[in-house]
């Protein structure tokens, strides 16, 4: 039977190799034992830069197909963030099909860990969603290319606390570009998620005398930021129509799509969430109809892949902050030259990692 263009095309975009294909992953690993129940998959994305580092999440995937689309797509922002970032190392990332709650065990931990160890380092990992710093050590008992581990080893420890002051300093970059200045004091500002990020973000804030409204899943993380810093607790989806100067998306990706962009009263987006936009394309160009400036998640909430990546060149927590503070200078630039070229700061993002790596695969090539 004769096949057409678009049935060839379809099967090219189901394959695991056109999938690979796609944004030019490098490698797969599919991980499976038996004993432990173990079921995961490390994406190493580019190598150019250096290892690909990336978290282990642990998710309960409702289908393997969707933990492949997902640890394809984190993996890639990985190798962009860091690239970005001006750090020396690649993009990967992995995850292991199961419950955080209920599948967890020493055994399944150090079996994955023996993974990691088999690909010689070219794979570096560390925390993510669903796994701990105990999951981490379970690991390192296995491998040393692991990172993230408790300050007590040696490790950075919570990398949040450097994250958050890194999205701050993008949020005074964005402030600066859109106002005039980068002082907040005064600004009103929407936090949606007050967890390891939102809440430390919410204290950088505070001092700045702000005026800051947050919102969250959990009641208790609502009191208690609210009661530490004086903010104001508004509804989930009530956020969305507040009249502010920044909307700062600290919680899950996703939540700048068709539905909510049109009731943002915002001049800037800046937050910490991983993958704001529901579809870059798409609504990175409509923030840039609105005249919504939209400081890059990949790019100001690499404070916590710079506390990481800080383990694997000797552990200092002072140029883990300083490193994240140039957070500042980049965005600037960043959102300068997208205004330049006339196009969305996610896509200008994008091209500036892009271009770096080349520029340095070119130079590798000379031994
Ligand atoms: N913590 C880090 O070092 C780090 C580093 C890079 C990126 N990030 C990203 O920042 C975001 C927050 O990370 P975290 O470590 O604070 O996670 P977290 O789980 O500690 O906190 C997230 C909070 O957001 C809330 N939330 C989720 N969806 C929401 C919604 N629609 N409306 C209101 N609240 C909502 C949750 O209830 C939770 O309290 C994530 O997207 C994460 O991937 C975090």
């Amino acid at each position: 039977m004769v096949k057409t263009k678009e049935v060839k095309q379809q099967q090219q975009d189901l394959s695991v190799f056109g999938q690979l294909a796609e944004h030019n992953h490098e490698k797969v690993v599919f991980c499976h034992d038996q004993d432990t129940g173990l079921k995961a998959i490390i994406a190493v994305h580019s190598t150019v830069l250096g290892p690909a580092l990336g978290g282990t999440r642990m998710w309960g995937y409702a289908s393997e197909a969707e933990a492949l689309e997902d640890v394809l797509r984190l993996s890639r922002g990985m190798t962009y963030k860091a690239a970005i970032s001006g750090l020396n190392i690649g993009g990967g990332k992995a995850v292991i099909i199961g419950d955080a709650a209920k599948d967890k065990s020493e055994a399944l931990f150090r079996k994955f860990g023996r993974f990691i160890k088999n690909l010689n380092g070219c794979f570096v990992t560390a925390e993510d969603i669903g796994t701990t710093s105990k999951d981490m050590e379970y690991i390192r008992m296995e491998t040393e290319h692991v990172a993230g581990m408790p300050e007590t080893m040696g490790g950075g420890g919570d990398p949040s606390p450097v994250m958050a002051y890194g999205t701050y300093m993008g949020i005074k970059a964005a402030a600066k570009k859109a106002f005039g200045t980068d002082s907040l004091e005064g600004k009103k500002i929407a936090v949606q998620g007050v967890g390891n990020a939102g809440a430390f973000l919410v204290e950088l804030l505070a001092k700045e005398n702000t005026k800051v409204f947050i919102t969250d899943i959990y009641a208790d993380r609502l009191r208690d930021v609210s009661s530490k810093y004086g903010a104001q607790v508004v509804g989930m989806d009530e956020i969305y129509d507040l009249d502010v100067d920044i909307f700062s998306p600290c919680g899950l990706g996703g939540t700048i799509n068709d539905k909510t962009i049109n009731r943002l009263k915002c001049r800037v987006i800046a937050g910490s969430a991983n993958n704001q936009l529901r579809d870059e394309t798409v609504h990175g160009q409509a923030l840039l109809e609105r005249g919504i400036y939209y400081a890059p998640d990949f790019l100001i909430n690499a404070g916590g892949l710079i506390n990481v990546y800080a383990e694997l060149v000797g552990y200092n927590r002072e140029r883990a902050y300083a490193q994240a503070e140039r957070i500042y200078g980049y965005t600037l630039d960043l959102l300068q030259k997208a205004e330049e070229e006339g196009i969305p700061t996610q896509q200008a993002a994008i091209r500036m990692a892009e271009k770096r790596i080349a520029e340095i695969s070119k130079l590798k090539s000379t031994y």
